[in-house]
């Protein structure tokens, strides 16, 4: 009976307002096979408690990695007839205080260097070899500074299930001079499989205490989905928990970007807040920011939803938070204070975590500058060149007015 009262509860939940309408919500058709499979579990005994269609992998296990991990542990713990409740997590391996890392996690529950005083549910494995952590499985959520990743998917080629989805949580881009790939596709390319992203105003260190936040994921099905693979409702049951709201779109680009580019604009703010110009100057920085994120949507994913930007978590939202509370912010600020460079500064504040805003900087002026296009991102130019070229904090007015 339990499974009968699920399979309708879910079709009110398919049916609520803010997803109607979109390809997932299923046909009526699909609505009585999920009866009729239900009804027969629940008569025969509960098949797919035993074989539940989706096992997950999250591949990577630092800050963000491991709460995401913890979040998809705790949905698969509460939903045993979609997903195994064992969640493999991939991990870098290395030793603290003469331990395995691995060790650590899989003994005491807690990634005690990435994400210190949070217990993790004890159906996440942590697996040190990245081919045995995603064996068998069909649901990859990929979750690591953006510079691991090349090196990530190409141990990753020829070892993936024939039937993996992915959703990419990273926050950057794939540039070189000519362009740049959102890290979605470069994974999906990479390794021949959908993916999709997932980005939201989500500070790692307050998700992991559950408090309250919101996110965005943006997922396509595929040409040749099949019946039974993930769709936008699986990413949903994912990741969805009380403290942590999903909202579920199309505009993978857009929600890609607003991921990326933010960290750049959060640098930024950094250097005034560490100048101590106050909230007023901040919000010049963020205003001007936000303004370049949806020009660079514009001009290089034609696309692109500017919606996204302002009406979704991965947009203004993650733009104000990271602002407020973020490492970019924390490393922008503290070369302001004290003159040092974001290398030296990322390494002593962090702790082995990483400021994605230092390359995202770097690699998007090249291709700005590349374009021609470097008169049109002002707060991205000045930005690098104070990163990058020492060029003075106390000059940043002025070099606006350059633009203005
Ligand atoms: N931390 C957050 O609050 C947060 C929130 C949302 C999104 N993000 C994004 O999520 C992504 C992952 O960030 P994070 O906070 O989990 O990572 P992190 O900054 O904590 O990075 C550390 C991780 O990198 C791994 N690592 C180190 N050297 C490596 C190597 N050579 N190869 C592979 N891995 C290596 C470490 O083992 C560790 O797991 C980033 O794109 C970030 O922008 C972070
Ligand atoms: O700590 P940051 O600056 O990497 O930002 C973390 C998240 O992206 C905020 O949403």
């Amino acid at each position: 009976m339990r499974y009968i009262l699920t399979a309708f509860r879910g079709y009110r939940i398919l049916s609520h307002s803010s997803l109607k309408g979109l390809e997932f919500v299923p046909s009526i058709s699909s609505q009585w096979s999920l009866f009729r499979r239900s009804y027969t579990t629940s008569v025969k005994g509960d098949q797919s408690v035993k074989n539940p269609r989706f096992k997950v992998t999250v591949v990577g296990s630092g800050n963000w990695g491991t709460t995401t991990a913890k979040i998809i542990a705790e949905n698969t713990r509460l939903n045993p007839t979609l997903f195994q409740q064992q969640v493999n997590m991939w991990v870098f391996e290395e030793q603290i205080h003469g331990k395995r890392l691995t060790e650590i996690i899989n003994t005491e529950h807690e990634n005690i260097k990435y994400l210190p005083g949070v217990k993790l549910p004890s159906n996440i494995i942590a697996v040190a070899d990245i081919v045995q952590a995603v064996k068998d499985s069909n649901i990859l959520v990929f979750n690591l500074p953006h510079q691991f990743l090349p090196g990530v998917c190409a141990q990753l080629k020829g070892h993936i299930h024939p039937q993996a989805r992915a959703i990419s949580c990273l926050k950057g881009l794939e540039v070189t001079p000519d362009g740049c790939t959102l890290l979605c596709d470069s994974i999906a390319h990479g390794l021949n499989i959908p993916c999709g992203a997932l980005s939201g105003a989500n500070l790692a260190p307050e998700v992991a205490r559950e408090k309250y936040s919101e996110t965005t994921i943006a997922y396509k099905l595929p040409n040749d989905h099949f019946p039974g693979d993930v769709d936008r409702q699986t990413w949903k049951t994912l990741f969805h928990r009380p403290y942590f709201h999903v909202r579920v779109v199309s505009d993978v680009a857009g929600v890609s970007l607003g991921g990326a580019l933010k960290n750049i604009v959060a640098l930024a703010a950094g250097f005034v807040e560490g100048k101590g110009w106050g909230e007023n100057a901040k919000a010049a920085i963020m205003r001007r920011g936000l303004i370049e994120m949806i020009r660079f949507g514009q001009l290089f994913y034609k696309d692109c939803d500017m919606a996204t930007f302002t009406h979704e978590s991965a947009g203004v939202a993650d733009l104000i938070t990271t602002c407020a509370g973020g490492r970019n912010v924390r490393v922008g600020a503290e070369m302001a204070r004290s003159g040092r460079s974001a290398e030296a500064v990322e390494k002593e504040l962090l702790n082995g975590q990483s400021a994605q805003g230092v390359l995202v900087t770097k690699e998007v002026y090249e291709l700005l500058e590349n374009k021609g296009l470097l008169n049109e991102f002002p707060l991205f130019e000045v930005t690098y060149q104070i990163t990058f070229n020492g060029y003075p904090i106390d000059k940043l007015p002025s070099l606006f007015d350059r633009f203005d």
